[in-house]
């Protein structure tokens, strides 16, 4: 995943530190002239290099898919924008170490004195440049560690998105369906976990996504976050799932949901959305070509070929016409 390996952001104190100890041994080696040069070489490639390594990190978002692009977009305060700027800033004191190195390079000669005294003013813009950042270095090791929590999704595998309120069997189905033990991440604006699971039909992988939290509840009770995440879940999802319980067991009128299926079709309207009536050994009181009980195992291997149909005549549609 895109934002898994990004490294730890050094703070500006942290990394002033390092470069001036480091600096400090490597001149202790030498004497003179040398030394000082040998320490300013030393404090201002830690320096430049650690920054610019912050900046070559991370990816490039105008690469970056759609679904992972509005999901950062959503979690970072400040949204993507404000990442570019605070890594450009990071980028310029990144290679304004580099112009300090160079102009004082030249300026070390002479006498041992005068050229500690350089030396140290050199590092005082060092500091000066590296402490100029600090803020955008705050901000990206916070972003850093917000983006490391996002879910874990395969943007490129064919995505069967299951939607419906608490209670109507969504993880059962999920969890029957897929073999292996799925897989659990969770969004790191709310406390409930995205269940990912896996199925294979001809060699294809197919992933289920249950996403507690965003499909099971009416657009208005989501909050902005929540919001930006089910429109990033538009350009993952090729099929959906609403899951009705219509023996309202799960303590939901069948109506209430039914608004919540409506809602679903109309905001994934550029994909296939089938309403499966769930818990159908309880009720089937529902019009619906899908009927489901995953505890009597019926309906279960129709309503897989049925979703996996969808997806593929989803998926192939651009090619055909
Ligand atoms: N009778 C019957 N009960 C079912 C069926 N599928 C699930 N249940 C039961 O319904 C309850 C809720 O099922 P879950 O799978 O946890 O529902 P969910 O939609 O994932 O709920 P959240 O995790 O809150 O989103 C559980 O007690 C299940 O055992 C079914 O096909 N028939």
């Amino acid at each position: 995943m895109t934002f898994e390996d990004l490294p730890t952001v050094p703070r500006s104190e942290e990394l002033i530190d390092k470069a001036f100890s480091r600096a400090a041994r490597s001149g202790r080696s030498k004497s003179g002239v040398e030394a000082q040069q040998s320490m300013l070489l030393t404090a201002s490639n830690i320096i430049s290099d650690n920054l610019q390594n912050v900046t070559t990190s991370w990816p490039d978002f105008d690469a970056l898919d759609p679904f992972y692009y509005e999901l950062a977009d959503a979690v970072i305060d400040g949204g993507v924008d404000s990442l570019r700027q605070h890594l450009s800033e990071v980028m310029w004191a990144g290679r304004k170490a580099g112009d300090i190195r160079s102009e004082y390079q030249s300026r070390l000669h002479g006498e041992a004195e005068t050229a500690r005294k350089i030396r140290k003013q050199a590092f005082a813009r060092l500091a000066d440049v590296t402490r100029e950042v600090s803020d955008d270095l705050l901000a990206l090791g916070e972003a850093r560690d917000i983006l490391k929590q996002l879910p874990d999704i395969r943007t490129e595998e064919p995505t069967i998105v299951i939607a419906g309120y608490p209670n109507v069997g969504k993880s059962t189905f999920v969890n029957s369906v897929t073999n292996a033990r799925n897989e659990i991440a969770s969004y790191p604006f709310t406390t409930k976990q995205v269940r990912v699971g896996h199925i294979e039909r001809d060699h294809i992988r197919y992933q289920l996504i249950d996403t507690p939290g965003l499909l099971d509840r009416p657009a208005d009770e989501r909050n902005d976050i929540e919001s930006q995440a089910v429109s990033a879940l538009t350009h993952l999802a090729d099929c959906i799932l609403v899951f009705i319980d219509a023996s309202a067991s799960c303590g939901y009128p069948v109506d209430v949901q039914r608004t919540l299926r409506d809602e679903i079709e109309t905001r994934f309207s550029d994909v296939p959305v089938l309403t499966v009536c769930a818990k159908a050994d309880r009720s089937q009181d529902l019009e619906t070509d899908h009927y489901l009980s995953v505890t009597e195992d019926e309906g279960v291997d129709a309503l897989l070929e049925a979703a996996v149909a969808a997806v593929d005549h989803e998926i192939e549609l651009p090619f055909d016409g």
